[in-house]
C-alpha cells in the first residue's frame, strides 16, 4: 500500500524519509527537487501555507493512487501540551483563520454556512501513530493541530487561540489544505508536527529547527513502516 507524505519544504521531506539525519547538517545533501521516495512511501515538498499544500496534494493524489497522505513537518508547540522537540500527532486538523471578523469576535466558517474548517482524524490511525511515535522522541502528544496562514507571533494572539481552540497542541501552516485535498479524494489523512519553537512572541532564537527536524526524522522512521504494514 501507498503512503503519500506532503511537507512544505525539501529539509523536511528528506528527514522524513532520512530517518533523524538532517540535512545540511548530518552530511545529508538536500536534494532539492520535489518529489523523493523509498518503499512504499512517496514525499513531496508542496510550498509553505495551505494553499500549496493542497494543490501540490492534489496534483500527486491525481498522477498516482494512495491509501494514506500523511501532512508532516515543523511546527509551533502550545504552551503546557507540546514543548519543543516533542512530536504532535493531530487527531483533529482545523483552519484557525478561515472565518469573519465581527464586532463579537472571530466567527469560523463552519458558523457562517461556507463549508467547514474542521477535519477530524481517524481516532484508529491516530492511535497507530501514537502508540508508534512514543519512545522515539522526547514526548508525543495527541491533540489538535491549527493551520494558520500567519505564523503566531505574540502572546496575545496564542492567548487567543487556545482560548478558541483548549485542545490545541501545536499551530503550523499546510495541515488543512493536505487534508482538504486528501478529503476531496476521499483518502485518509493525518498530520505529525515536530515543534521546532514555542507558539508565542516572536524570538527566532529559540526556533530548534536542526532538532526538531531530527525528532521528524527519526519519529516517521518508526511510524510510517508501522503504517505501511498495517494497511497492506
Ligand atoms: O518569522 C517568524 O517569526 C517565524 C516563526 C516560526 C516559523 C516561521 C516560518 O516561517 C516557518 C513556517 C513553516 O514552518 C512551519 N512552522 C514552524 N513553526 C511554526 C509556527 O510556530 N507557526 C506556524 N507554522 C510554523 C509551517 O508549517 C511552515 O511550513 C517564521
Amino acid at each position: 500500500m501507498r503512503i503519500l507524505v506532503v511537507t512544505a519544504v525539501p529539509a523536511e521531506r528528506d528527514a522524513v524519509l532520512g530517518g533523524g539525519a538532517v540535512p545540511g547538517v548530518d552530511g545529508v545533501p538536500d536534494a532539492g527537487a520535489d518529489a523523493r521516495a523509498v518503499s512504499g512511501v512517496d514525499a513531496v515538498a508542496a510550498g509553505v501555507g495551505p494553499a500549496a499544500a493542497a494543490a501540490g496534494t492534489a496534483a500527486a493524489l491525481a498522477r498516482t493512487a494512495y491509501d494514506l497522505v500523511v501532512s508532516a513537518g515543523i511546527g509551533g508547540g502550545f504552551a503546557g501540551a507540546a514543548p519543543v522537540g516533542s512530536l504532535v500527532v493531530a487527531d483533529r486538523i482545523l483552519a484557525a483563520d478561515l472565518g469573519a471578523e465581527t464586532a463579537d469576535g472571530f466567527l469560523p466558517i463552519d458558523e457562517l454556512g461556507f463549508g467547514t474548517g474542521v477535519f477530524d482524524v481517524d481516532p484508529d490511525l491516530v492511535e497507530r501513530i501514537a502508540k508508534a511515535a512514543r519512545g522515539t522522541v522526547l514526548d508525543v502528544a495527541v491533540g489538535a493541530v491549527l493551520t494558520v496562514s500567519t505564523v503566531t507571533g505574540s502572546a496575545a494572539r496564542a492567548a487567543e487561540l487556545t482560548r478558541r481552540h483548549p485542545r490545541a497542541a501545536a499551530e503550523a501552516m499546510e495541515g488543512f489544505g493536505v487534508a482538504t485535498a486528501a478529503h476531496a479524494a476521499g483518502v485518509p489523512f493525518c498530520e505529525l508536527r515536530a515543534i521546532s519553537n514555542p507558539v508565542g512572541p516572536r524570538d527566532r532564537d529559540a526556533w530548534r529547527i536542526p532538532d526538531a527536524l531530527r525528532a521528524l526524522g527519526v519519529a516517521a522512521a518508526a511510524i510510517l513502516p508501522e503504517l505501511r504494514e498495517e494497511r497492506a
